[in-house]
């Protein structure tokens, strides 16, 4: 027996060790720094929570950062609490980018751009059945449509700006309910799962133009919009939700800004995002061999821990009907 082990101790370093040879030559797209300092950074939804975070860091960093939203008071409010606390001038402008004019008429006004932030968004929880078409189409619109606005508006300027200027970025925001359905959250994870079709397929398209696609998965954050939503998300949405913890938006912003500087292209934000997004790897790019390593050994109890997430959930579900059951056989 003392035999068989000696001879097969070696291959359990030399399979690791060839497998993690294999992936450094094989991972695509290739490593990548996208530079932040002078560069051009345009941010969507920058005058509130997330956007108006990675808004602050930015500046910080010594970008020229441009915000758009529709509320000129709130973008007002935003130049001024940057311009305090950095020294930089930033550049505001008010569209809805549900109005694809509107968004090329801000793009070509505002300059061509480096690095751009798709954060804006709007998220209502709530069941299928009790939400409005209307409400559901304003989300698909609003998060989806605007994104694809604000890209084909952005991009050739963006292209022709690459020559000299080193790597460009297009980071979106999405979120965990993107990687995840989640009770309440029909339509905003139909738009957020939209995004990442969009953003895998996008990559492909602009690599060649030295174009790098981050998307980015906070999980729940506190800001004014969360405050908004938890008025009248359903509880179970806010069970689910709680799995993986709440963050601050100046957290959730140093990873975004991490995440866009390395080029990578599923960016987490917590651990249980990082245990989220190993599990839901698919066939995604992966520019880091050390997580494609990761990713390589761990898919199966990555996919073990899903199912017992999905057991958790499942059972919240069960036990929240059998109490409302009780509670209306009471009344
Ligand atoms: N907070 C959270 O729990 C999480 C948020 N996210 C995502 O992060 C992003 C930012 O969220 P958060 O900071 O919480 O949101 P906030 O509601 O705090 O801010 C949203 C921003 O988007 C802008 N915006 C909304 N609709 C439009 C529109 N039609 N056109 C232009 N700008 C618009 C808002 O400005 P104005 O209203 O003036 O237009 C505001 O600047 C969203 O994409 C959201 O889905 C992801 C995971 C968790
Ligand atoms: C191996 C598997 C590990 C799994 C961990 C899973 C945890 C998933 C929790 C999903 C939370 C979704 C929050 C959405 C927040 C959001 O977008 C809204 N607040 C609207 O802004």
């Amino acid at each position: 027996m003392a035999g068989v082990y000696i001879s097969f101790s070696p291959l359990i370093f030399i399979i690791p060790l060839s497998l993690l040879l294999i992936l450094y030559f094989i991972v695509r797209p290739k490593p990548v720094r996208v530079p932040i300092k002078n560069r051009h950074v345009f941010i969507t939804g920058g005058s509130s929570g997330i956007g108006l975070a990675l808004a602050h860091l930015c500046a910080d960093h010594g970008a020229d950062v441009t915000l758009l939203a529709r509320n000129v008071a709130k973008l007002e409010e935003a130049k001024q609490s940057i311009k305090l606390a950095t020294g930089r001038d930033v550049s505001v402008f008010s569209a809805d980018v549900r109005e694809y004019d509107a968004v090329k008429r801000v793009v070509e006004e505002a300059g061509p751009i480096d690095v751009l932030v798709c954060n804006h968004g709007v998220f209502v929880a709530q069941e299928m059945e009790e939400e409005e078409l209307d409400e559901i189409r304003f989300m698909i619109d609003v998060n989806l449509m605007g994104t694809f606005h604000l890209i084909k508006a952005a991009l050739p300027g963006m292209k022709k700006n690459r020559a000299g200027r080193g790597p460009g970025s297009i980071a979106i925001m999405s979120s965990q309910a993107g990687q995840v359905g989640i009770y309440g959250y029909t339509a905003y994870s139909a738009s957020k799962f939209g995004l990442r079709g969009l953003a895998e397929s996008l990559q492909q398209e602009i690599i060649a133009d030295d174009i790098h696609v981050s998307l980015i998965f906070p999980p729940d954050t506190e800001t004014p919009g969360l405050l908004e939503e938890t008025k009248r998300r359903p509880q179970l949405t806010s069970i689910i939700a709680a799995s993986s913890g709440a963050m601050k938006p100046d957290e959730v912003a140093k990873k975004s800004l991490k995440g866009i500087q390395s080029g990578t292209f599923i960016v987490p934000c917590n651990f249980e995002g990082f245990l989220l997004s190993v599990a839901t790897a698919g066939l995604s790019p992966q520019r880091s061999y050390l997580m494609a390593f990761v990713e390589v050994m761990t898919a199966g109890i990555m996919r073990l821990a899903g199912l017992f997430f999905q057991w958790n959930w499942y059972g919240s579900i069960q036990k929240w009907h059998a109490t409302k059951r009780t509670s209306s056989l009471a009344s």
